[in-house]
């Protein structure tokens, strides 16, 4: 069993109508985030001797940071409220045909925060 892991940063505005850290989470403000994508695996490929190849982790988390990067992450519909929560599971779905993607973490290393999701329960 083996697993990879490909991380990307992206830096990015929001504001958090609803928080109990008061008035500056309201006020629309950036962060600096990085996003960790780990994927597993029980065999390799023989042809190549990978799980998968990582310049396919390089390509799809590429299009996720585009998306993400520089970006006012309220007007993003499908991220919903741009919590932690929230962005870890928008980069899961976007990531998760890659092949077994096991988790999605995100940091905010300036808060010392990080939320990690699993995928959706059984
Ligand atoms: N369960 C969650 N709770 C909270 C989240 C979250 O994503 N999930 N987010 C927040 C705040 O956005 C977060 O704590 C950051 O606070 P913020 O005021 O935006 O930033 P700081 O000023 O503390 O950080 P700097 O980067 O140093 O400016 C709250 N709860
Ligand atoms: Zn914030």
């Amino acid at each position: 069993m083996w697993e990879l892991t490909k991380s990307f940063t992206f830096e990015a505005a929001h504001t958090l109508p609803i928080t109990t850290l008061g008035e500056a989470s309201q006020e629309i403000h950036g962060h600096s985030f990085r996003a960790e994508v780990t994927v597993r695996g029980a065999t390799t490929n023989p042809e190549t001797g990978m799980v998968v190849d990582f310049g396919v982790l390089t390509q799809r988390l590429g299009e996720v940071q585009a998306m993400l990067d520089h970006k006012f992450l309220n007007k993003i519909e499908a991220i919903g409220l741009p919590t932690l929560e929230n962005l870890s599971r928008f980069i899961y779905e976007r990531v998760r045909s890659i092949g077994h993607v096991t988790k999605v973490s995100v940091h905010r290393d300036s808060c010392r925060e990080t939320c990690t999701y699993f995928g959706p329960q059984d």
